[in-house]
Parts: C-alpha cells; sequence; structure tokens
C-alpha cells in the first residue's frame, strides 16, 4: 500500500516538473517574438481562474487592462481572446484561413462525435464536403422557404401551448403568473473541462464529463438514428423516388463530389450530422428570443412600438406570416438589438490555429485556441454609442446586419466557419417574436419594475444540453440565457386576440399557474423546429390544418379546441409526428400503468422509470402533460387519457 502511495505521489510530481519545464521551453522559445499582451498566471494552471463563472464578463474586464487582443494560457492550452471589432475584422476576414480549424477538445471524442461533427470538426475534406451540403441543399432560401408552413405550425402549436397554460392557470384559480427561470439547475457544469487544459488528466476525466457526455450523446443518438432508420425502411418499401427530397435523403444518396469527398458519407456520421443540427439550431434560438422578450418586457415603449408596427402591417384579423417580416424594420431591430446584447454564444465556437501567424503585430502560434468575445464587441463603447441601452432605434435607417460583414455585430459569427443556420434562425427569431406580441399583450406585473428581472446570463448546462450545444472549453456551454428570478411576476398577457372569456380573471388578464412556464413551451417549440426543417418529409405530410384560424371578428381566435373530438385528432397528430422516442415512452407508460384516470384538478406526479428517468408526468384537468424534469420541457402530449382509451 505504501509502496502505491509513494508511486503516485513520486509520478504525480514528476508530471508537474515535466509540464513546468516543458512551458518554459516552450516560452524560452517564444521570448524571440512578440506576443499578444495576457494576465500572468499561475504554475501549471496558469489562468484558469481569470475566466470566473462568467468568462465572457471577466474577459471584457481584461481587455481594460490588457486591449483588445490579449492572450492567457489555460493550463497547457495557450488562448488568445478577441474582443474589438477592428480585431475581429482582422481574424474573421483577413486571417480567417489561418482561425479556421476548431480546437479538438476532449468531450467531443466521446462516439466519435468530432469527426462527423460539422461544429466542432476539423477544417478537412469532410468538414468542406459536409458545408457545401448544408449551404446548397439545406440552407437556400428556396428550401427554407419551402418549409414556411411547418413553422407556421410550430408557431401555432407555440401559442396554443401558452393558451393551455393559461387555462390550467385557470383551472386552478391561480393568481398572478411567472416567469420561471430557465431549469438549469440540474447537472450544470460551471467548470472547465480541466482534462483539455491539463492532457495528462485526460485519462482520468477527473470531473467525469467524458463518462456523462458518453452516456447522454448514446442516448441522443439513438434517438436520431430512429429517424435515419424510419428513412431507410421507406426506400426498402421503394418510396425512394419521391419528389420532395430533404435534407437527410440528401445524406444518404451523396456519393462523393469528387473532390473533396469520394464514398458515401458513413452512416454514423449522418446521425451525427442530424443531431447537430437539432442542438446547433433549438437553444441558440429560442435563447435569442427569450432575450428579446424580456428586454422588451424591460422597455414597454419599444414594446408598444412592435405591436404598432404588426397593427398596422399585418391587421388584427390575421397572424403574422413570414412574408410579413420584411415589411417591420422595427422589429427586426428589435432582434438585431437583442442579439447585440445577448449573442446566444457569447464566445463563438473556439477556433484553432492553423498554423504560425503573424497577427496585428503579434506572433499566435499554429495550435493556439481563439475566442471572439461576441458579447464584449457588441457592447464596445468604441463601436456602439450608449453601448448598454436597448434601444432597437439605432438599427433604423443603417446598413448594419448581423451577417458577418459588420464585425461590430457578429452574433452568428463571421468567415468560413460563420453560423450555416443563419438564415433559418433569423425566419424562426422574427416570426416567433412577432407572433408572440402580435397575439398577446405581454407587460410586467403592476407590482414589478424592469430592474426586477435578473439580466444576467445563466452560463453553464447540463451535460446532455452540453452534448448539443457549441460549448466553450468543450464542456461549458458559453450559450447565454436569460435568468430571471422565479418571484418576478408577469402580468401575464392579455387575452388580446382571444374570446375565450373563461380563462380571464375577474381583472380582464389570462392568468398562469405558479411554476408554469409559458416561455418554456416556446422553447420546447423551437426544439422542434429546426429539426423538423430538416427531417421535413416526415412532418410535412398531410397533418391537419392549425386550429388557429383567422375569425371573422376583428380579432384573431385562438382557439383551444372545443371538445374531446378534437383533442383526439390532436393527439394522433402529436404522436404521429413526434420522435420514436416519445411513442415508446408512451407505450411504456402504458405498461406501466402509469396513467391516471381523470384527476379532476392538478395533480403531480413523477414517473420512475428507468429507460426515461427526469420525465414527470403532469396531471391537471383530466389531461396529461410530460415534461421533462431535468432541463426544459421537450415535448408535451396532451390527453394520454384518450390514448388509453
Ligand atoms: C439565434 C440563433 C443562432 C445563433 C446565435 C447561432 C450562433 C452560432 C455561432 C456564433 C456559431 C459559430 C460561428 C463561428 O465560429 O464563427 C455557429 C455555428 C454553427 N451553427 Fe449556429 N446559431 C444559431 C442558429 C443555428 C441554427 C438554426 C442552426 C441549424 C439548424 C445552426 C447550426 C450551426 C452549425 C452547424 C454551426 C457550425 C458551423 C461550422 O463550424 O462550420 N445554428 N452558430
Amino acid at each position: 500500500m505504501e509502496s502505491i502511495c509513494s508511486f503516485l505521489v513520486c509520478s504525480g510530481l514528476f508530471l508537474a516538473i515535466a509540464m513546468i519545464l516543458c512551458l518554459k521551453g516552450k516560452n524560452l522559445g517564444r521570448r524571440t517574438k512578440k506576443l499578444p499582451p495576457g494576465p500572468p498566471g499561475w504554475p501549471i494552471i496558469g489562468n484558469i481562474f481569470d475566466l470566473g463563472t462568467e468568462p465572457h464578463r471577466a474577459l471584457q474586464e481584461l481587455k481594460l487592462k490588457y486591449g483588445p487582443v490579449l492572450r492567457l494560457r489555460l493550463g497547457s492550452m495557450d488562448t488568445v481572446v478577441i474582443q474589438s471589432a477592428k480585431a475581429a475584422a482582422q481574424l474573421l476576414k483577413n486571417h480567417d484561413a489561418s482561425f479556421c480549424d476548431r480546437k479538438p477538445l476532449d468531450v467531443f471524442t466521446c462516439h466519435n462525435y468530432r469527426d462527423g461533427s460539422l461544429a466542432v470538426g476539423r477544417f478537412s475534406p469532410y468538414w468542406r464536403t459536409v458545408r457545401r451540403l448544408c449551404s446548397v441543399e439545406m440552407m437556400t432560401v428556396k428550401r427554407i422557404n419551402d418549409t414556411a408552413s411547418i413553422r407556421r405550425k410550430c408557431i401555432d402549436q407555440m401559442i396554443r401551448n401558452i393558451e393551455d397554460d393559461t387555462a390550467a392557470a385557470n383551472a386552478r384559480r391561480v393568481r398572478g403568473s411567472e416567469f420561471t427561470p430557465l431549469s438549469l439547475s440540474n447537472g450544470i457544469q460551471r467548470t472547465p473541462n480541466v482534462a483539455d487544459f491539463l492532457p495528462f488528466l485526460k485519462w482520468f476525466d477527473p470531473q467525469g464529463l467524458r463518462r456523462n457526455m458518453s452516456r447522454d450523446m448514446a442516448r441522443a443518438l439513438k434517438i436520431v438514428e430512429g429517424f435515419v432508420k424510419e428513412r431507410l425502411e421507406e426506400y426498402k418499401l421503394g418510396n425512394e423516388e419521391k419528389n420532395n427530397k430533404d435534407f437527410l435523403d440528401t445524406l444518404l444518396e451523396f456519393e462523393g463530389d469528387g473532390k473533396d469527398w469520394h464514398e458515401k458519407i458513413p452512416y454514423e456520421r449522418i446521425i451525427i450530422i442530424i443531431l447537430e443540427m437539432f442542438f446547433a439550431g433549438s437553444e441558440t434560438t429560442s435563447a435569442a428570443t427569450e432575450w428579446a422578450m424580456a428586454e422588451l418586457l424591460r422597455k414597454p415603449e419599444a414594446m408598444r412600438k412592435v405591436k404598432e408596427e404588426l397593427n398596422e402591417v399585418v391587421g388584427e384579423n390575421r397572424n403574422v406570416e413570414e412574408s410579413d417580416i420584411e415589411k417591420l424594420p422595427y422589429l427586426q431591430a428589435v432582434v438585431k438589438e437583442a442579439l447585440r446584447l445577448h449573442p446566444s454564444v457569447p464566445l463563438l465556437v473556439p477556433r484553432n490555429t492553423m498554423q504560425d501567424t503573424n497577427f496585428m503585430g503579434y506572433h499566435i502560434a499554429k495550435d493556439t485556441q481563439v475566442f471572439v468575445n461576441a458579447w464584449a464587441i457588441g457592447r464596445d463603447p468604441d463601436s456602439w454609442e450608449d453601448p448598454l441601452t436597448f434601444k432597437p432605434e439605432r438599427f433604423l435607417g443603417s446598413n448594419i446586419d448581423y451577417k458577418g460583414q459588420n464585425f461590430e455585430l457578429i452574433p452568428f459569427g463571421s468567415g468560413r466557419r460563420i453560423c450555416i443556420g443563419m438564415l433559418l434562425a433569423q425566419r424562426v427569431l422574427l416570426l416567433s417574436l412577432a407572433s408572440l406580441i402580435h397575439c398577446f399583450d405581454w407587460e410586467l406585473d403592476k407590482d414589478s419594475t424592469p430592474e426586477i428581472l435578473d439580466m444576467r446570463e445563466k452560463i453553464g448546462m447540463s451535460v446532455k444540453k452540453l452534448v448539443l450545444e457549441l460549448s466553450f472549453l468543450g464542456t461549458q456551454s458559453n450559450l447565454a440565457l436569460p435568468s430571471r428570478s422565479s418571484s418576478i411576476a408577469l402580468k401575464e398577457m392579455l387575452p388580446r386576440r382571444s374570446n375565450n372569456s373563461q380563462y380571464v380573471d375577474s381583472h380582464g388578464y389570462l392568468r398562469f399557474p405558479v411554476g408554469s412556464s409559458p416561455v418554456r413551451e416556446v422553447i420546447s417549440c423551437f426544439r422542434v423546429d429546426p429539426s423538423i426543417s430538416i427531417l421535413s418529409k416526415a412532418f410535412s405530410s398531410d397533418r391537419p390544418k392549425t386550429s388557429i384560424s383567422p375569425s371573422k371578428s376583428s380579432a384573431t381566435k385562438c382557439q383551444l379546441p372545443p371538445n374531446e373530438g378534437a383533442r383526439r385528432v390532436r393527439l394522433k397528430r402529436h404522436v404521429a409526428t413526434r420522435l420514436p422516442f416519445v411513442d415508446a415512452f408512451l407505450l411504456k407508460m402504458k405498461k406501466e400503468k402509469v396513467l391516471l384516470a381523470n384527476k379532476k384538478i392538478w395533480s403531480h406526479r413523477s414517473v420512475i422509470i428507468p429507460e426515461f428517468v427526469g420525465y414527470t408526468v403532469r396531471i391537471y384537468n383530466g389531461r396529461t402533460f410530460v415534461h421533462y424534469t431535468r432541463s426544459r420541457s421537450l415535448f408535451r402530449v396532451p390527453n394520454l387519457l384518450v390514448l388509453s382509451s
């Protein structure tokens, strides 16, 4: 025993000394070259602690002392941080070819994710091939236009979900409502993966991140594999020659481009690509919508202007359509302003330097990790007047856009690795925000002041989401989310477009149950959106039309299904369109007899089924909802009771 202990101590010491010598040697070699300035670091760990819990803020503070190009040493990983529009332009425009690689991070080695990934994959012929396929086959204006009806359905569902929540509130006779904070409490990774900085720790996986990632990733991949298998089955049945091929068809049929790739894309990689689209596109978009809503709630004047514009352009008798968006300059300005202050990925996705580069007079060595602090750039007083104020007007009559040409506004990045889903994100973001505002009146509770809204970003999220989110240092998402205290009351939404007076309380407001989260439902809706855009075939066939229809009267009705029959239809649609995973879940629930019959009022019950840990069945007013309780709700299945009958 004693000998084992002394062996471990000796090896630890040996490794530490080797590390220090190695770093010293490296530094000596570079002494002759001019390096960017940066704070002194600790031995071995370097500047890891300088990042704090909110790296984008901590880095912004360091900029005051060290300027817009900053050097850090995170363990053995050299890192450069870019924090001004000018430096970003240099990097992403003039030196993009040298910085368009991604750093290989430990957690993305699970299930060979990195090999198939577009977002965290190395700059390689494979990456170029998949990127080209995405640009040409999925993210063109035409392709995105073709899926407009699907987005419309999602938005309609979102509106219905919000109404359902208010109905539930009414059933419980709850007064007032709350924005619950986004539930990031479980599985949050607040610390970076030390194994990325100190490679000798990789083998130990000291924080268990790779282990967790591997487990969650396996689950996620299995779900997506269900889609792919289903499609292959269809091919077997001879449905190959259909007219409306979607992106999944393209990936499956691709046999090389004779240039960068000469064979079929391996099956496992196709699954990874599809999975990535789900996740890279959902959380980012929903977070941006939430931020925009939060800012508008703090600025009733801006909210009023958006509403007025909508009333003028769309009118009160119909829903907003994508074709209306270009006639809504103020709404567009609101989205730009929200993305300026709250880019969903504040440090972009870290780049990796492909070769030694002379950058703005500094030497940047090959394999240096590069962060671009889009958050700090969006708040830089050198680029923006009154930078901390939410002022959409600044974009009216201005040509500044977020499409990668104006480096003071780069929420989607720029250059070769610019977000591939930008066009789709823009559509979803604008349409959803417009619909939320057009269908309801949102305002803070009388007793609440705008200052009560906690506008700090919450950094970090569950490992499960990390699989999916392009992440900071591989273990901590740099996705910023508004964290609002649960005690903040929203002055609900006036049912401006609803004629369901039974859901309106004596004060004329729709009521939410305490703890319900309209915004979470919004999110769950977006969660589905990018996926269905990709896998359009599965979703776009002969589904029933939306139940939100323009009314004859002056107000558009957001109708709740009037009777049980209607619910049956909706249920069928839900089950048919959801992931195979949901079906499996429902079957399992039936088997386990967890269906609770006809509960008159709200009841709450957690279902413990080994394969589905973390899911909760909520039943209120005789209707059943399934929520993923570890994070935000993933899906909702109304009326399981009908299913069981
Ligand atoms: C508001 C919504 C979104 C934001 C703010 C956002 C932001 C970003 C950012 C900052 C990057 C890294 C860019 C860089 O390194 O320069 C990125 C990359 C990426 N995004 Fe998005 N994104 C959004 C929506 C979407 C959507 C809807 C999809 C797809 C359905 C998507 C798919 C991707 C992919 C695949 C990459 C990796 C591209 C590459 O490395 O070549 N994103 N996104």
